[in-house]
């Protein structure tokens, strides 16, 4: 293990907790030390975010969330800042008792919280209600203090979890704190980097909080975060047929441009070769805009079986419809055994006529498909992500990509990496085509199910970010990351 390996390391609730309890038992180091550490490590970070602030107000909930809260207080106030504290409920445990009457003893006041108190003017609220400990939605006196706190404008420092997020999962199962930072204790948890999750904790900060990196030797955490990397540059002597043939499948009556976004991004994905096999209707059209596209008139099974001895890798899904001509492409497609990515109708097709996918596959839903393929509903996809995405890989033998804000991958013996990368604007049409394209490319240039799947989404996110970034969120449109899709490939990407 290097360095610091285990800062790419997601884990559940539990399994902080057990490093904790390691640090505690194994180390000698009492958990009010810790605590102390915490709150120390906390205002270093509200000083290096916010170097002017001399107002701050600490909300402390009834656990050690809150205990962190009352220690940095009076740590604060030692250094001349002006800490107001506001508890909503009695202390619980020793330990967060203790840090109660420690900024009691050194003179800080500690108020109720009722609708009638008026929160004062601050440079920066800090949020120490709940941590991991959250069970359940915040009741409705604390949502109120929320979002009184929102109202104030005034940025957010969270302690260790944005109070309302469930660490676990990524779910707010109801109000939540808004934070612009989060500084997060001992290890990363999971559901910090997921789901609604990172619409709330702002930048995330890791503070170790001193602890030898023994602590984490044998601790694996439960998931990855993804790092980037590319592939090596090719070989001098490459020609186009030691990088695969994609053959593209769908685009029905009125979907061409799906389809068609899929084979651009398998060509700009590094494919050797990229065939389309679509509605002869699409021809011209998918000629025209992108000759080197191969685009082939199937209108059923036997044309489609014509062109599988040339191709190495299929993309299943986009546009491909699930009336009858989708579905017998659909059928023929499953029955070639070529690696393939299966999306948006192919999966839909899957959920209505469950198999089990006989080779390398990748699939691709977003979080209506995947709830259709385990026969749920989507709510409860999103209440935990990490189940959903390990039930999908165990129950269709396929490395399994959960779309969505902090998209999760997983491989049917449950390892789980998570993409940091991507931001709201590529919530747009045409963005889930260009994945498949994309990891169809990587597959065909010989990447197992797992690199393609996960090197496939972060370049994918990434290439979001870099084409947001140039040209701002609102109206990113999928053909715009094509470009920045070749840089990041080619690793050039600044
Ligand atoms: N352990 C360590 O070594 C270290 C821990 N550290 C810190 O401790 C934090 C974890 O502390 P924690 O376990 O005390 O949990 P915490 O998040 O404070 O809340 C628990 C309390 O909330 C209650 N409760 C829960 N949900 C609720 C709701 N919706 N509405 C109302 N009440 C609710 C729950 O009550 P219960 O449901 O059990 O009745 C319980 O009383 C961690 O995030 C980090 O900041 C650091 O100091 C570093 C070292
Ligand atoms: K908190």
């Amino acid at each position: 293990m290097t360095a610091h390996a285990h800062r790419h390391e997601l884990y559940t609730v539990d399994q902080v907790r057990a490093l904790d309890r390691r640090a505690i038992e194994q180390l000698g180091i009492p958990g009010y030390e810790l605590m102390q550490r915490a709150a120390a490590a906390a205002l270093v970070c509200l000083r290096q975010h916010w170097p002017q602030a001399r107002r701050t107000a600490v909300y402390c909930g009834p656990g050690n969330n809150g205990g962190d809260g009352f220690l940095l207080a009076a740590l604060a106030r030692e250094a001349g800042l002006h800490a107001e504290v506001f508890a909503p409920a009695e202390s619980r445990g020793d330990d967060a008792t203790r840090a109660r009457r420690e900024f009691e003893h050194g003179g800080g006041i500690v108020n109720a919280w009722n609708d009638a108190v008026v929160l004062p003017a601050v440079d920066v609220h800090v949020d120490a209600l709940y941590g991991t400990g959250l069970q359940r939605a915040l009741a409705a006196d604390v949502a109120a203090l929320v979002r009184r706190i929102h109202a104030t404008g005034a940025p957010v420092l969270a302690l260790d979890v944005p109070s309302g997020v469930n660490a676990d999962t990524g779910d707010v199962p109801g109000e939540a704190v808004q934070a612009d930072v989060t500084v997060t204790f001992i290890a990363s948890k999971r559901g910090l980097y997921t789901g609604v999750a990172p619409g709330y904790v702002g930048a995330v900060q890791l503070e170790s909080l001193g602890l030898p990196e023994t602590l984490w030797q044998n601790a694996h955490g439960d998931a990855e975060l993804m790092q980037p990397w590319t592939l090596p540059p090719r070989p001098r002597q490459s020609h186009k047929g030691n990088n695969g043939h994609v053959l593209a499948i769908g685009g029905d009556h009125g979907t061409a441009g799906a389809i068609r976004l899929c084979g651009e991004a398998a060509l700009r994905g590094g494919a050797g070769l990229v065939s389309v096999a679509t509605r002869a209707e699409h021809l011209i059209a998918l000629n025209s805009a992108r000759p080197e596209l191969m685009a082939h008139d199937v209108n059923g099974p036997q044309a489609l079986e014509a062109l599988l001895p040339r191709a190495t890798v299929l993309a299943v899904g986009p546009g491909l419809g699930q009336g009858a001509w989708g579905h017998a492409l659909w059928l023929t497609a499953l029955d070639a055994h070529l690696p393939m990515v299966l999306d948006a109708d192919g999966l839909n097709l899957l959920a209505q006529e469950p198999r089990q996918l006989s080779v390398p596959a990748v699939m691709t839903p977003h979080p209506g498909e995947a709830a259709r393929l385990l026969g749920c509903d989507t709510a409860t996809i999103g209440a935990d992500r990490f189940a959903a995405v390990r039930e999908l890989a165990r129950r269709y033998q396929a490395v399994v990509v959960l779309k969505g804000a902090g998209s999760l991958v997983a491989d049917p013996e449950g390892r789980v990496a998570v993409c940091p990368w991507g931001n709201p604007g590529m919530a747009t049409g045409g963005m889930g085509d260009l994945l498949t394209g994309i990891v169809a490319a990587l597959l065909a240039q010989g990447c197992d199910a797992w690199q393609a799947a996960t090197l496939g989404v972060s370049l994918h996110a990434r290439a979001g970010d870099l084409a947001a970034r140039h040209g701002g969120e609102r109206g990113l449109i999928a053909t715009d990351l094509l470009e920045p899709l070749r840089l990041l490939l080619n690793g050039r990407e600044s």
